[in-house]
């Protein structure tokens, strides 16, 4: 059995640490390649091509007819689902609803810039959404939970879900109560390449969308790259992955239980634990194989294959400060501070989508609802994107108003630059020509 990943910072060179802030999707070529012909087929047969591939690759038994989830599907979903799991999906949604209604935008404001001349922002939903929810290695009723709620709380007047059927034909019986309570009716049942082509381009049964979110495989991925000109791809949100940062004051044991969370995802995920202090390095390899034990065969192979892959393991840095150069650098889509005083790290990292902080809030419980989105940005995009928020829901119109006593000023100056860049009807509209035509 292979040993988990055990990286001295010391020892390695540059280009051997560069090779660690490498995420597994980081070259998605064949998966482009092999979405090519899956959203072109959706382009051109619809919903034929979409009942193939749900056969094909979902080995699901659906057809034109039950592509789109019916009201007596909701409803027998109310009653398969565990009364236990509706309760923590109500608690969920309440949680993210509250945080993300906290996060809305003013619909507008406007401020006087100058006397007579105003300016500010508008926003507006926009008009269609599609939410895409996986159904690969797991099912995701967190995942609808955390795209629905800020779609809802922006507005959005047309919402559905896509994600993949089951083999009865079915879709997981949780993300449909996840999508009832938080306020979506339309569910399609079609995932990976060809549920982002349906949405961009419509199909007889999938109405299309103006923009898709949502995580996603690398099919999903390469679709969404695939379709970027057709329809807006959102964030770009891939295989899970985190890192667990621990000073001295922890248990490396209890690192090891947090590094696994997001190891368990899938052989495409990454997870580190970065630490300077090799006590808590040591506890948390030693402590590893205890807590396999106790995981399914399935999470143990997944994170198994993160941990002793070259996406994964244990980082030994050779200081605090290498510790958190290591997670600016590798800019992780969860971070979780395990310190007794985690606040005393946070002004030290800026590149992480999520910072989940102390030993009382391990990545699970950000993951299942407790207010901030879950959705996040991988492969190093919390670089430039934040989570996935209500603002991903609306767009923004800048709105401008110059009374007639302000106008002067600004004409005045508006005139030189109009004359600078060298554009006449620019010049005229702000000359003596305009004020014959004004209304008195
Ligand atoms: N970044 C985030 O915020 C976030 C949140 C939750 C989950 N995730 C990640 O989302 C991913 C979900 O992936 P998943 O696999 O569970 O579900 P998925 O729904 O994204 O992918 C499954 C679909 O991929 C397609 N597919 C599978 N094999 C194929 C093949 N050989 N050819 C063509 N298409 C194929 C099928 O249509 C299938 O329905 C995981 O990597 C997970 O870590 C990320
Ligand atoms: N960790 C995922 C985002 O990367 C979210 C999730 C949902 N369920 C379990 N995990
Ligand atoms: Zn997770």
């Amino acid at each position: 059995m292979a040993d988990v990943s055990f990286h001295d910072l010391s020892l390695l060179d540059d280009a051997a640490r560069a090779r660690l802030l490498k995420r597994s999707e980081a070259d998605l070529t064949s998966f482009v390649e092999r979405a090519r012909p899956i959203v072109e087929a959706v382009r051109s047969e619809g919903d034929a091509a979409l009942v193939r591939f749900g056969r094909e690759l979902d080995k699901a038994d659906v057809t034109a007819a039950t592509l789109k989830v019916s009201e007596a599907e909701f409803d027998a979903a109310f009653e398969a689902v565990a009364p236990e799991v509706v309760e923590a999906i109500r608690f969920g949604i309440e949680n993210i609803r509250v945080f993300h209604e906290e996060q809305k935008p003013e619909a507008m404001w406007l401020k006087e810039i100058r006397p007579g001349g105003f300016a500010g922002d508008r926003f507006t939903p926009i008009r269609s959404v599609a939410l895409y929810v996986p159904r690969g290695k797991g099912a995701f009723p967190s995942v609808t939970m955390m795209t629905a709620v800020p779609a809802v709380v922006a507005g959005v007047p047309e919402l559905s879900i896509v994600t993949p059927p089951t083999p009865d034909g079915s879709v997981d019986a949780a993300t449909l109560v996840a999508a009832r309570l938080a306020g979506v009716g339309t569910v399609y049942k079609c995932g990976g390449a060809q549920a982002v082509a349906a949405v961009a381009y419509g199909t007889e049964t999938v109405k299309p969308a103006l923009k898709i979110v949502g995580p996603g495989s690398p099919w999903v991925v390469a679709a969404k790259r695939l379709l970027a000109g057709v329809i807006d791809p959102g964030l770009p949100a891939g295989p899970s992955e985190a890192i667990i940062f621990a000073d001295g004051s922890v248990h490396g044991g209890l690192a090891a239980l947090d590094l696994l969370v997001e190891a368990e995802h899938g052989p495409d995920s990454s997870a580190y634990l970065v630490t300077h202090e090799r006590r808590v390095a040591e506890e948390a390899l030693a402590a590893l194989p205890d807590h396999w034990a106790r995981m399914t065969e399935q999470r143990v192979d997944f994170s198994r294959a993160v941990l002793c892959g070259p996406h994964g393991g244990v980082v030994l840095t050779p200081s605090l400060e290498e510790s958190y150069r290591f997670v600016n650098d590798y800019a992780p889509e969860h971070l979780e501070i395990l310190s007794t005083d985690p606040f005393a790290h946070l002004g030290r990292i800026t590149e992480a989508a999520e910072i989940l902080m102390g030993p009382h809030t391990p990545v699970t419980i950000g993951n299942f609802g407790l207010g901030p989105n879950a959705v996040l940005p991988t492969s190093r995009w919390a670089r430039t994107y934040g989570p996935l928020s209500v603002t991903d829901f609306v767009k923004r119109s800048s709105i401008g108003y110059v009374t007639a006593g302000g106008y002067e000023t600004f004409a005045r100056h508006a005139r030189t630059l109009a004359t600078y860049e060298g554009f006449s009807s620019h010049y005229n509209a702000v000359s003596e020509m305009r004020a014959p035509y004004l209304p008195k």
